[in-house]
């Protein structure tokens, strides 16, 4: 079991990585002091899968559990499927000094966090993530909440898990274009802070369903990047926005299309080739490091281009709901090397609309 620290100073956790540690759940939590009750909050998909094995785990440790659903997919992260974590969560008697379970992808671990932060004003979270871009990104550093029409993650808490336990043999049953749209948040790792990650990205032959060995060696540097950035600035005062590379545009071409056509982490890869190529423009960042990313999203088989039915003027509307917008300005998050990137740029608008325009069709 590999366990990598989350050293904030109020809510300091463990991300474990532990191969069939859904086994371990209950005796993991255990640790972590007094739980009377666990509530499991998952989708069906991920519950038939995987839901008898947690529960069987949590009962054995003595924790009274029942478990709920929230409908699968990105349309369906929004309140209305919070309502039923909040409905169970009365039906179960959840008290303070219960436990969310959240076992899912992003989608499930962020309305879950978002409900135990609000129940009781505050209870714990435990996320047991299904996916690999969950595994490497959502679960980690207590991002919560659900989506509006308008915008992405409008609505939200932080709220830090009390453990992060990533169980790899639950990758085995992801479809193949899940795990394709997670390579987009490992690469953004390379870009923004991990040029060494980059460069083994590129020498592997392929991004489809990395070795065991890989795959640990992927987990372990984009969680130690993850952690290590929530640490320094837990609240995104400043440092902690690298991590929205490449979200500007992705979040306003996932809003623009109804939370339907892109999976997340394809919304970030078209959203890192904006910026990367705002950045070239704007000669921060050099055309030969722009044309590596690229080459390495094309070999993550990611799509670089969008539909020409989504229009420039769409898009630039719905940036305009961007958290990072400052004085009615957005403010982009652009690479000037592989491993570094410049937070709280403004951009242009012609020179912005000149990129989308380009990536159209
Ligand atoms: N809080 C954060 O810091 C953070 C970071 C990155 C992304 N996110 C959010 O995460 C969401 C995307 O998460 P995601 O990519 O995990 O997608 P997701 O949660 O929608 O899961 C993808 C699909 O895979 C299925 N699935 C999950 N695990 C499975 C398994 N082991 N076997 C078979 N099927 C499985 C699910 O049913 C779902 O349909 C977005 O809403 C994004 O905004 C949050
Ligand atoms: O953890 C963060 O901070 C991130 O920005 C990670 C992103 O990958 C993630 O998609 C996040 O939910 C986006 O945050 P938001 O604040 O733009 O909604
Ligand atoms: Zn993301």
């Amino acid at each position: 079991m590999i366990r990598i620290p989350v050293a904030l100073p109020m809510d300091s956790y463990d991300i474990r990585i532990d191969e069939g540690g859904l086994e371990r759940l209950g005796e993991y939590l255990a640790e972590l002091g007094k739980v009377n009750r666990a509530l499991v909050v998952s989708n069906p998909v991920v519950l038939r899968h995987y839901g008898a094995r947690v529960v069987r785990s949590l009962n054995a440790a003595g924790f009274e559990t029942a478990s709920v659903t929230v409908p699968a997919g990105e349309r369906h992260k929004h309140l209305r499927s919070v309502e039923r974590i909040y409905q169970a969560a009365l039906e179960h008697r959840l008290e303070r000094s219960s436990l969310i379970v959240a076992l899912g992808g992003g989608v499930v671990g962020d309305m879950a966090g978002f409900a135990a932060s609000t129940w009781l004003r505050g209870i714990r979270v435990a996320q047991v993530p299904t996916t690999l871009l969950a595994m490497v990104d959502a679960a980690i550093g207590g991002k919560t909440g659900v989506n509006h029409p308008v915008g992405k993650n409008l609505i939200g808490t932080f709220h830090q898990p009390c453990l992060v336990l990533i169980d790899p043999q639950v990758l085995s049953t992801l479809p193949p274009r899940e795990m394709r749209a997670a390579m987009a948040e490992v690469i953004k790792y390379g870009v923004i802070w991990d040029a060494d990650l980059f460069k083994r990205l590129e020498q592997l032959s392929s991004l489809q369903r990395p070795d065991g060995r890989t795959l640990t060696t992927l987990l372990v540097r984009s969680c130690q990047t993850k952690a290590e950035v929530v640490v320094r600035d837990e609240r995104e005062g400043g440092l902690r926005a690298i991590l929205n590379y490449g979200h500007t545009v992705g979040h306003a071409l996932e809003s623009a299309t109804g939370y339907r056509r892109y999976l997340h982490g394809e919304g970030v890869a078209l959203g890192m080739v904006a910026a990367g190529r705002v950045a070239a423009a704007l000669d921060l960042w050099s055309p030969e490091e722009l044309r590596r990313q690229e080459a390495l999203i094309v070999k993550a088989r990611l799509p670089v281009r969008w539909k020409s039915d989504i229009a420039t003027e769409a898009l630039l509307l719905r940036m305009q709901s961007d958290k990072k917008v400052e004085a009615g300005k957005v403010r982009f998050v652009l690479p000037e090397a592989i491993g570094r990137v410049r937070t709280g740029v403004e951009v242009p608008t012609e020179v912005l609309r000149g990129v989308l325009d380009a990536l159209r069709g």
